[in-house]
């Protein structure tokens, strides 16, 4: 069997000086180009453990490793998500006076990337996500479906290994949300990224691989 890209042993977390008991005694493995939901109710705790997963908080007590490198040390933290990590939120997070191109090549910045490796990505994973002809349109002009792409091309654009994406169909219809998952999947699957997908909608977690649910902090696999 291949090795977890992410391995989640024996995590807690809470909040408020441990007053919010968030997460309990949370161990998950996920492996390379796996789509794996996240599935529970609002306020069950899936975003915080995708938090820990990025390196965007971290953990109280456990570990939290992904693709060899540690969240709660600074140092692995910086190339955890200049290297590693992709976000997708449900509030697509873009600069709405940007270009959708512009917009794209932000990780380009924030990387120090090839700029003629960026530009071969962009084109690629927009004409796949379908939005390359909304090249020059700044996001304000976009539809919620098309931000949502975008978010998702951004995401993908520094080649991650792992994509962390919290409701990306939350603030769409159903049709446009299932589309947009349906890029989702398809993009990942053509580059091998793994997606760790937090939602409460049971479609949605059917349609990945594998199902984590989290109930009151606690998560076990169906
Ligand atoms: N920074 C924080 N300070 C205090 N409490 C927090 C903090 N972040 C999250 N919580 C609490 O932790 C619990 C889990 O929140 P979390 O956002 O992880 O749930 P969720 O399953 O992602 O919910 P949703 O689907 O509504 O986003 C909630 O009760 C929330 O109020």
């Amino acid at each position: 069997m291949d090795t977890p890209v992410i391995k989640v042993s024996q995590v807690c977390k809470s909040f408020d000086d441990g007053k919010i008991q968030v997460l309990a005694d949370v161990s998950l493995e996920i492996y390379p180009g796996e789509i794996v939901a996240l599935w529970g109710a609002s306020g069950s705790g899936k975003t915080t453990l995708l938090h820990l997963m990025g390196g965007l908080d971290a953990a109280d007590c456990g570990s939290v490793v992904v693709d060899g490198l540690d969240p709660a040390e600074e140092k692995d933290r910086l190339r955890l998500r200049r290297e590693k990590v992709g976000f997708v939120f449900q509030l697509h997070n873009l600069i709405a006076d940007l270009t959708l191109y512009e917009n794209c090549m932000i990780p380009l910045v924030a990387t120090g990337g090839d700029r003629a490796v960026f530009e071969e990505r962009f084109r690629k994973l927009s004409e796949h996500l379908e939005v390359d002809h909304r090249k020059d349109r700044r996001i304000q002009e976009l539809s919620g479906g098309e931000r949502q792409r975008v978010a998702i091309c951004r995401a993908l654009m520094h080649s991650p290994r792992v994509i962390l994406a919290d409701e990306p169909t939350g603030s769409l219809d159903e049709k446009v949300g299932e589309t947009v998952f349906e890029l989702l999947k398809e993009t990942a699957r053509q580059e091998g990224v793994t997606i760790v997908m937090a939602t409460h909608e049971r479609r949605f977690a059917e349609a990945c691989d594998r199902i984590f649910q989290v109930r009151s902090g606690v998560v076990k696999e169906l």
